[in-house]
């Protein structure tokens, strides 16, 4: 894989709109937050201590332990341009930390995008795996079994009492964050969605935006995820989080029938409207895109827009992200160019269609 590709392309294969309850749920994802023993954490190590872990961690990946996961790619985030790394944030594949804040920072990647391993963020090693629709079981058992193949190569920092010892302490136990990205615009719509997200957050998860921590919830996209990571089992915290994001798949696609039976002609005026300005506007700016994205979204899974496919929208979110639009028009772009490509890039997508 060429470094040209995985920055080039806006779509990784999980964000390819397959998967189990694909129309409510964009991706699943597992990250492992581990440490080497008796190393300072990267915000206090000095260069030469980051260096060296660096180093340790890439070294696992070139040794073929990791084969199975296909041609992997060594990224030391030095060689890459500012431009280069916020693509890879918008991407998910790398955290606004790592890109910004790393020292020696590092990535290992699959050909496929799928797992992404960063070394030097908050923590020593990252590993995160992600999957397509709701396939967290999935992505879990990848994640494990590549935390396996590290902790037989390298000596992790482990208390018999807290479990793996991490920077910061809403990640020691476990050291495990999964979530589930949700796509809930009838939730919304019908007004329901503050009593679920209460509730929710009520038996122990966390409700983020599209970009994780700190971030909005924009376009009616939901990252649910544990926020408790000590005194559960993996398994129980993986269990725990499928069957809640089971129900609130669920409510959703309740919510969506009963749009349909109930309020068709406001619904399909709405998502019609939303179709109409996206393929004629000439200035958009990003929250305008995906709220209506959102409505075109919810219009294919309710089968009153033929012709687009979850792939072409899952594209669009990451390809009307400000460094991608600047990256694909080679040239650093004022907000209102930004907005005004972005509209362009739209029609052109929707308009072809797939
Ligand atoms: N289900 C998911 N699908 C795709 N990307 C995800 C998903 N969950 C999280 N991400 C991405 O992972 C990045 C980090 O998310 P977040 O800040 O929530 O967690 P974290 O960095 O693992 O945890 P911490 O809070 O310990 O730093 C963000 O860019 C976010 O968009």
């Amino acid at each position: 894989m060429s470094k040209r590709k995985y920055v080039k392309q806006p779509l990784s294969e999980w964000m390819k709109g397959e998967g189990p309850d694909s129309d409510v749920v964009i991706s699943s994802r597992v990250r492992i937050a581990r440490n080497i023993r008796s190393m300072p954490f990267p915000m206090m190590a000095e260069p030469q201590q980051s260096q060296s872990v660096m180093e340790q961690l890439l070294d696992v990946a070139e040794s073929g332990r990791l084969n199975g996961l296909g041609q992997l790619e060594r990224i030391r985030l030095s060689d890459l341009t500012e431009l280069e790394k916020l693509v890879l944030v918008e991407k998910h594949l790398i955290s606004p930390n790592l890109a910004n804040e790393s020292r020696n920072g590092a990535l290992i990647l699959s050909p496929n995008e799928a797992i992404s391993i960063m070394i030097n963020e908050e923590d020593h090693l990252r590993i995160q795996c992600l999957c397509s629709g709701f396939q967290i079981r999935q992505a879990w058992d990848w994640a494990s079994k590549i935390d396996d193949i590290f902790e037989e190569q390298v000596d992790y920092a482990f208390d018999e009492k807290h479990g793996y010892l991490t920077s910061c302490p809403t990640n020691v136990g476990t050291g495990i964050r999964a979530s589930v990205m949700m796509h809930l615009p009838a939730l919304v719509i019908t007004g329901q969605i503050n009593r679920i997200l209460s509730a929710v957050t009520q038996v122990g998860l966390a409700v983020r935006g599209l970009y994780g921590e700190g971030s909005e919830a924009a376009g009616n996209l939901f990252q649910v995820s544990n926020q408790i990571t000590l005194g559960q089992s993996e398994q129980e915290i993986i269990e725990n989080l499928h069957q809640v994001a089971r129900q609130m798949i669920e409510h959703e696609k309740a919510a969506r029938t009963k749009l349909l039976s109930e309020s068709r002609p406001r619904v399909e005026d709405r998502i019609r409207r939303s179709f109409g300005i996206l393929t004629q506007a000439m200035i958009m700016d990003s929250k305008e895109a995906s709220q209506r994205l959102s409505d075109i979204r919810l219009g294919v899974h309710l089968g009153l827009i033929d012709d687009v496919k979850d792939q072409t929208l899952n594209e669009l979110l990451v390809s009307t992200q400000p460094g991608f639009l600047q990256q694909t028009y080679g040239e650093a772009l004022s907000p209102e160019q930004r907005d005004m490509t972005r509209a362009e890039l739209i029609r052109s997508r929707l308009a072809t269609g797939s």
